[in-house]
């Protein structure tokens, strides 16, 4: 389990990703949408180190991120629309086979955004469910309805391995110190909507440059 400073804010992740949409949902600022992820990192690593694979893939995106926001070209990646535009004028995005420049913001951006929709998904299956709901079934369910589909087989076992160990739901809902029960699924009901709308703006903006198969 965390450290007391590790502690998991839901209020500070929804924040985040309400704060990274600006342009009336026409873009997406990188610094607060990695926040974000820096935050459900927080609190999947207060689940414990069954999600240690997961959650070391999620700190490696985020790194090459931030390394990208603190470089010579960093004011390039201050939103999602002028990393594609630079990435892309600039021949960093490899469209067919990754090993030229593995670790474009574009495709470490598309695994995240991935991940997003199964967030923005099991959110949506958590708050709606019932007392008696299993999250790892939530979790499963979300999952193969978004990541899976682009995980070879090996990660999808270990996956859904791993679902079966989260916390059942009133134990998973205490440990994001939102408060009672109907608190958290008020919370969820903000945090979706924001959630999606920064989903919403990276597929269409992905869609616009082909970019959503990226290797
Ligand atoms: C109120 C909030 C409640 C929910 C909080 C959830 C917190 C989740 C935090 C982070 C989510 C995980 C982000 C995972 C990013 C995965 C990106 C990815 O697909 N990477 C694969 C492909 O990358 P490349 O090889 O092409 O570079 C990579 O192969 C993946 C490796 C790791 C396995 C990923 C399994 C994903 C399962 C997601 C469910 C996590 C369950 C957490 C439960 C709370």
């Amino acid at each position: 389990m965390s450290s007391p400073e590790e502690k998991f804010c839901l209020k500070d992740v929804l924040l985040s990703f309400k704060s990274c949409l600006v342009d009336n949902d026409q873009d997406v600022l990188l610094e607060h949408y990695l926040n974000g992820w820096k935050g459900l990192v927080k609190f999947m690593n207060s689940l414990g180190s069954i999600f240690s694979f997961v959650s070391k893939d999620a700190v490696n995106k985020i790194q090459i991120m931030e390394n990208f926001l603190k470089g010579t070209n960093g004011e390039k990646y201050q939103t999602l629309r002028s990393m594609v535009e630079y990435e892309l004028n600039s021949n960093k995005v490899d469209l067919t086979n990754h090993s030229n420049n593995p670790n474009s913001g574009c495709r470490t951006i598309l695994r995240l955004h991935r991940a997003l929709r199964w967030l923005q998904l099991f959110l949506e299956k958590l708050r709606t469910s019932s007392e008696d709901s299993k999250t790892s079934t939530l979790c499963a369910e979300a999952y193969n309805d978004s990541l899976a589909n682009f995980h070879p087989w090996i990660i999808r076992k270990t996956a859904t391995v791993a679902f079966y160990a989260l916390p059942a739901r009133n134990k998973f809902f205490e440990v994001m110190n939102v408060g009672t029960t109907e608190e958290v699924i008020e919370m969820l009901g903000e945090a979706v909507p924001y959630a999606s709308r920064v989903y919403d703006f990276t597929q269409e903006l992905y869609s616009k440059h082909n970019l959503l198969d990226l290797p």
